[in-house]
């Protein structure tokens, strides 16, 4: 009996001590387990021995997050630091994703000529881009399924479509400048003082306009209202890191790009079944009613939701690219006047008229101005607005001895499940490849002898050899330093339409004001899009910088939309 009170005893002492100690045992490994985690990382950073078929590891001391503050910050300076450590190929931690980087003309080749059965951009991509797009295009179909949705884009982008462009883009961003009251309060006093506007939310908004009006359709630009415009913040909401890392959360800026998604899909929807059905207002050519009608190699015609979900991805693929590139093209001219007036001399010497104001430029005319075509140039070269091109890795991959092989004997080889990255970003201003790589040089371009020009010939258009995955003749072009628009089966396909787009603005911004930076090109900001001021001065009409806008039949602005 006594035994059994004693045993009782200990038993209940034990049940009263045990949890309590575990409790605090739990406590302290919880509290140290991200303590311990790290040592651990470190550990094996330091003392394991390296696979040598493995690229050399980027070192980080969080594991899971990995490089993720310093390529955030700021993705040009971090590869180039690694480079410098490591050469061409190395691999870092992002967010719990092994990121393998292969640098320069080899790597941008490697990366964007590797074969489908190895590197995928829809593996890489669909997590983010599908809750976006919607379902079925681009990233959520088969490469080859992407590649025939490419040629029928195509088809909103042919000559014909783009000449009849010119003239919508020029009148939307004719009527903005009239419009919107930081230009136009100097119009309307019609003296040459300075005052300042917001860059890159002119470019935005000017962006949107001029795509809403041409490849968009008459029905979109018509609706270019508050709601159309939320749908589209909350959609590009669906754009961020925390988007990459997970593809959902439970988080309100989720359900509102759902939400976005959804209404914005309806909308195309409808367009479509009005044009079907003879109801619609549409008289000019667009991107939809290029869409509609195209039959898939199987003989399934393009269905009506697939259509609206590229109308979305489109919008969404040229919204960003064109405004920053168009924001930064702006600021560099406000901080070289010199080359802005050259352009302008460039507008006046093509396109004067003989009461002296200035005619639209027809398609063909736009892209042949020199001037006008290396001040875009060479924005995208230094500031191409997609700094980092990813592909997941779906077998594993041998990284060629070009690359900096580690011995003849042994190369690298990626592992499925890792993902490679190129930048183009950074071979474009690689110091190696480009005299006065980090200045804003656009008559690198013009200059005959000029290295750029012999540079971009080795490689473009019309020297380069050429490939067709499916949706046209392109040139192979991955070996290239200079790859703004991508490379290979992914290139981009609205290069021609972005560069309209963005001739028609600088030319038009140019003939009828003139910008100055006080504190210089300020450097990229890569969490938050830069919203610094430009000054601005209109030019006096009646003087020397006399833009007669073309007679605008579909303007209607008035007074009490101002
Ligand atoms: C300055 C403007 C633009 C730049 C710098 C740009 C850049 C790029 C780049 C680098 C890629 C390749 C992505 C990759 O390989 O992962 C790409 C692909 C693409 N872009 Fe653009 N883009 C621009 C404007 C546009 C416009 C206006 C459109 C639509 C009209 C567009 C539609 C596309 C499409 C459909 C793809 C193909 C995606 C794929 O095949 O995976 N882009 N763009």
């Amino acid at each position: 009996m006594g035994l059994g009170l004693d045993s009782s005893a200990y038993l209940l002492e034990a049940q009263r001590y045990l949890p309590d100690s575990a409790f605090r045992l739990a406590l302290l490994a919880f509290i140290n387990i991200p303590v311990i985690a790290v040592v651990l990382n470190v550990l094996r950073q330091l003392l394991l021995p390296r696979n040598p078929s493995s690229p050399p590891e980027v070192f980080h001391l969080i594991p899971f997050v990995g490089s993720a503050p310093g390529y955030g910050n700021d993705p040009i300076a971090f590869l180039e630091s690694c480079r410098k450590k490591h050469g061409d190929v190395f691999t870092f931690t992002l967010l719990g994703r092994k990121m393998t980087v292969a640098l320069g003309s080899a790597g941008n080749n490697f990366v964007l000529g590797g074969k489908v059965a190895y590197l995928s951009a829809e593996d890489a991509y669909t997590h983010l881009t599908t809750p976006v797009f919607g379902k079925d295009v681009v990233y959520d179909c088969p490469n080859e399924k992407l590649m025939e949705q490419k040629k029928f884009i195509k088809f909103g982008l042919s000559m014909d479509n783009m000449r009849a462009y010119v003239g919508m883009i020029e009148n939307e961003v004719s009527r903005f400048l009239r419009k919107e009251p930081s230009f136009r309060i100097f119009q309307m006093n019609d003296i040459n003082e300075w005052g300042q506007f917001d860059v890159l939310k002119v470019t935005q908004e000017i962006t949107i306009l001029t795509a809403s009006r041409t490849l968009q359709g008459k029905e979109v630009r018509a609706n270019m209202d508050a709601t159309f415009a939320q749908l589209f913040t909350d959609l590009d909401g669906g754009f961020t890191p925390l988007n990459f890392m997970f593809p959902n959360l439970p988080l309100e800026s989720y359900r509102k790009r759902d939400r976005a998604q959804k209404k914005m899909a309806e909308f195309y929807i409808n367009i479509v079944k009005a044009r079907k059905e003879g109801t619609s207002m549409n008289d000019e050519p667009d991107m939809i009613s290029a869409l509609m009608g195209q039959t898939y190699r199987n003989g399934t015609q393009l269905p009506d939701h697939e259509i609206a979900h590229i109308m979305i991805a489109l919008l969404m693929a040229g919204q960003h690219t064109s405004s920053a590139t168009a924001a930064w093209a702006l600021l560099h001219l406000a901080d070289k006047p010199d080359v802005a007036e050259e352009l302008y001399q460039e507008q006046i010497e093509q396109f004067s008229n003989p009461d002296g104001s200035l005619r639209l430029p027809t398609y063909e005319e736009l892209k042949s101005l020199p001037i006008l075509d290396s001040v875009i140039r060479e924005t995208l070269r230094m500031h191409p607005p997609i700094h980092s091109i990813i592909r997941y890795v779906r077998d594993d991959f041998v990284v060629p001895g070009t690359l900096s092989a580690p011995s003849k004997d042994s190369q690298y080889v990626v592992p499925k499940g890792h993902y490679v990255l190129a930048s183009p970003a950074v071979s474009q201003v690689d110091k190696m490849l480009w005299l006065q790589s980090e200045e804003w040089i656009p008559s690198r371009w013009t200059d005959p002898e000029g290295q750029a020009q012999k540079a971009f010939k080795q490689y473009s258009d019309e020297n380069g050899e050429k490939i067709d995955y499916g949706f046209g003749a392109v040139s192979k072009g991955t070996e290239s330093p200079y790859q703004p628009f991508g490379a290979g089966r992914h290139r981009c396909i609205g290069e021609q339409f972005a560069y309209l787009q963005l001739g028609i603005v600088i030319s038009t911004v140019v003939r009828s004001i003139e910008m100055r930076i006080p504190g210089g090109v300020p450097p990229p900001n890569y969490h938050v899009c830069f919203d610094r001021l430009t000054s601005i001065r209109n030019t006096n009409p009646s003087v020397d910088h006399d833009y007669t806008p073309k007679a605008a039949s579909d303007d209607h602005i008035s007074p009490s939309e101002v």
